[in-house]
């Protein structure tokens, strides 16, 4: 297969920069209210017939866009609305690598796609704990700013992809038969470390108090103590890995290892 080839500790490392992108991500939104008006669906932003929200309508836009633009040729990009986006309009160059002469991941990979679990989880139940209750009437800077934490989001759970491959790699004896056997609890079992996981929570924890925090100059003429003022609750963030990040997270894992000898 590919030419390129990575390391456990190169994807961790990309893993651990994507936090913060995370991080400040949710810090952006948490400065919108909820803006309910934003996701209710509304018969002006019709989809060929169909009533929907802005904030879908405002995704599927930008996604075609995007996809024009040849954003979904690369394996770490994936599209919330898949379906009907138009081709892309850059013609493979042939004084370039493509993504696929670059290719590191086994073909399969291009049929997962877990965002519609991560569009619900995030506007479900992460929105109402990161943003407060009201509406200010930026309902398209709070939808700008939702793609931004969705595809952040993304980014980071697909990401899984890459990892299970050099886990792959670096143990095929043990992924094979499991594979073979399509038993997803022991590939699951095998591909967690909860020792990283725990790390991973109090980092993502910590980031948000660092980066979260009221920055002054100077100990007088200072408003007040700003110490346990943060513009996202830390345990939110904790929690979002814990619930829903890391578990979506060895959820690809697991689907593309499930395919990994197709
Ligand atoms: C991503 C990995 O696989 C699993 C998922 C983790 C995560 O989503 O952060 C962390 C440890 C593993 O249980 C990894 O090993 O780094």
């Amino acid at each position: 297969m590919g030419m390129k080839s990575m390391t456990l500790e190169e994807v961790r490392d990309s893993l651990i920069r994507q936090e913060d992108t995370i991080v400040f991500s949710l810090i952006e939104r948490a400065r919108f209210p909820m803006n309910s008006f934003a996701y209710e669906d509304v018969s002006s932003f019709a989809i060929s017939g169909f009533s929907t929200s802005l904030l879908k309508y405002f995704v599927k836009e930008i996604e075609a866009t995007n996809a024009k633009v040849g954003r979904y040729e690369s394996p770490e990009e994936h599209p919330f609305f898949p379906d009907d986006l138009p081709n892309s309009l850059i013609a493979p160059r042939n004084d370039s690598q493509t993504y696929h002469e670059l290719q590191f991941l086994h073909p399969a990979a291009a049929s997962i796609n877990v965002n519609n679990h991560i569009w619900d989880f995030y506007l479900k139940q992460l929105r109402p704990l990161i943003a407060a209750e009201g509406d200010d009437g930026n309902y398209a800077s709070s939808a700008a700013s939702d793609l931004q934490c969705l595809q952040a989001l993304s980014r980071r759970i697909h990401y899984g992809k890459f990892v299970a491959e050099v886990k792959f790699r670096d143990a095929p004896q043990d992924y094979e038969p499991l594979i073979r056997a399509k038993d997803r609890d022991a590939l699951m079992k095998l591909l967690t470390f909860e020792r990283v996981e725990e790390m991973v929570k109090r980092r993502v924890e910590r980031k948000a108090m660092v980066f979260g925090q009221e920055v002054c100059l100077g100990t007088d003429g200072d408003k007040g103590d700003n110490k346990g003022k943060y513009k996202v609750d830390p345990a939110v963030v904790s929690r979002l890995y814990d619930e829903w990040v890391m578990p979506l997270t060895k959820l690809v894992e697991v689907e593309y290892l499930l395919r990994r000898l197709d």
